[in-house]
């Protein structure tokens, strides 16, 4: 089984946001992420709106030619505005503000109730639904029990580990992997960069890899296709264990 890439573009937000201009856009470098090889784009709505802003969720839904994946807090607002863009993946994540980035899975085992509703709401509005999770086999049946076709694993354990550390929650992952495999689709994501995500990539069972700050830093170097395209042809070499 191969393995698709998502470009998470929050970061090309964040650039505009800092000074309120109208660049970076974050559709332009979609449109160049799906050029280069990305296989969809992902791009997360905070209630804090940091850096995406509503306005380039509806431009990039009109716009891309592969598929979307929003991610959202799991909040009546945001869930109405999953309904109101219907982006063909929504992703529930973890959210607090005071957070610099998100900084664990979601505890949907401690939520069965609001998080099993949010998935039914979402699926029959016709979303694919995926819940960010840590790599942790209670959540992992608690997703599936909520009714989760796609679940997503936290990486950013294992991003921020080094040594012995690393590879232990590298193992913690392809622990969680087997657990689910066979019953909901695995994907994966958060910290991922140039020099860690081959190791994540190897794992067969992985169908996609969301991957955001690091081609978005990487891009300020090498222009953004060629970020893309880099990252792209790194997991596909990690896959076919090359
Ligand atoms: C949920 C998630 O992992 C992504 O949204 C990614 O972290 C980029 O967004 P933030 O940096 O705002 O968390
Ligand atoms: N869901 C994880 C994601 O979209 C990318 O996160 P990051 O690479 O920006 O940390």
């Amino acid at each position: 089984m191969s393995i698709l890439l998502g470009v998470n573009i929050d970061h090309v937000a964040t650039l505009r946001q800092a000074r309120g201009t109208r660049y970076p856009e974050p559709l332009h470098a979609a449109l160049l992420a799906e050029e280069a090889g990305a296989d969809g784009i992902t791009l997360h709505l905070r209630e804090d709106r940091r850096h995406i802003q509503e306005r380039d969720v509806r431009l990039l839904k009109q716009m891309l030619q592969t598929r979307m994946n929003l991610e959202i807090a799991v909040t009546d607002e945001m869930l109405a505005f999953a309904e109101s863009v219907h982006p063909e993946h929504v992703c529930l994540v973890p959210e607090r503000r005071e957070e610099l980035t998100t900084e664990g899975g979601l505890d949907v085992a401690g939520q069965m109730d609001k998080i099993g509703r949010s998935c039914e709401r979402l699926a029959a509005a016709g979303m694919d639904v995926s819940l960010f999770i840590d790599p942790d086999p209670v959540q992992i049946d608690a997703a599936i029990a909520c009714g989760a076709p796609t679940i997503e694993l936290h990486t950013g354990a294992y991003a921020e580990a080094s040594g012995l550390q690393q590879a232990s929650e590298l193992h913690r992952i392809e622990e969680a992997v087997r657990h689910a495999r066979g019953r909901v689709v695995v994907n994966a994501g958060h910290g991922l960069h140039y020099h860690n995500a081959d190791a994540i990539a190897r794992i067969p069972e992985i169908h996609e890899l969301n991957i955001g700050h690091a081609i978005v830093a990487h891009a300020l170097f090498v222009g953004f296709k060629d970020a893309v395209r880099e990252m792209k042809e790194l997991i596909l070499r990690g896959r076919s264990g090359r």
